[in-house]
């Protein structure tokens, strides 16, 4: 998986939020991190297609995001901060399904896969739950049960912990830990990046640090000072 960011300014009306970004993404953990408002949401959702570029490019294994954002979708899953705003349907099972409609699967292979991927987080026993009385914690994992469905070779997370308590926050942080896939994390969480391969730092719209994470995350703490 490679994600290629080429001179990337994003505006809001007169606001400049990201002011030239060129990256080159190969690793398998990445950690984005900045002040509010430095730009890292607008980023985060560039790399899906969420949002795109005002002016320069964004290439996921080639594919522009401007041009071919459904095939970049199908590569490139985004789990939101607040999984209330990613859960669409009433009960577990069926917005795990939700997940995979418009893909030509058979009933039976599409429930194994539902099957399997809640399996995998916990929610087996929960599947026939409204949705809405999960735990935060449960709800993060729904919403990333919803997109690892779908089998994305990358998913960009936008503060996947900051909504929930400790106990919570250190299960997600399992789950990104034992991800197959590729993880683009933005958070406030510098825990969560330690053993990561890769942090960004990001400030008013610009890259300022780049580097493996013990170097870059001093780079962020000092800055902040
Ligand atoms: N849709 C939008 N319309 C107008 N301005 C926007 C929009 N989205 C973001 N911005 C502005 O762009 C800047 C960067 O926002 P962004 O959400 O990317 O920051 P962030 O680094 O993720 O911040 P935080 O840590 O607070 O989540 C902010 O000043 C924000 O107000």
């Amino acid at each position: 998986m490679r994600i290629e960011v080429r001179s990337v300014y994003q505006r809001f009306e007169a606001f400049e939020a990201l002011r030239g970004i060129d990256l080159v993404l190969s690793e398998r953990r990445i950690g984005i991190v900045g002040g509010n408002g430095s730009g890292k949401s607008t980023f985060a959702r560039l790399l899906n297609g969420l949002l795109l570029p005002s002016a320069g490019q964004v290439l996921v294994d080639g594919l522009d995001t401007a041009h071919e954002g459904k095939a970049v979708r199908r590569k490139v899953g985004f789990v939101f901060q607040n999984p209330d705003n990613q859960i669409v349907m009433p009960v577990v099972e069926e917005d795990v399904a939700f997940g995979l409609r418009g893909l030509k699967l058979s009933r039976a292979g599409r429930e194994a896969l539902v099957e399997s991927v809640l399996d995998r987080y916990g929610l087996l026993s929960l599947r026939a739950h409204p949705a809405h009385a999960l735990s935060g914690g449960q709800k993060q994992l729904l919403a990333l049960a919803g997109v690892l469905v779908t089998e994305p070779d990358c998913v960009v997370f936008d503060e996947p912990t900051t909504l929930l308590d400790l106990r919570n926050a250190r299960m997600v942080a399992r789950v990104i830990d034992g991800l197959a896939q590729t993880a683009i994390v933005v958070t406030h969480d510098l825990g969560l990046l330690e053993r990561f391969d890769r942090v960004i730092v990001f400030d008013e719209g610009r890259v300022v640090a780049d580097d493996l994470p013990a170097p870059a995350l001093d780079f962020y703490r000092r800055r902040m000072q």
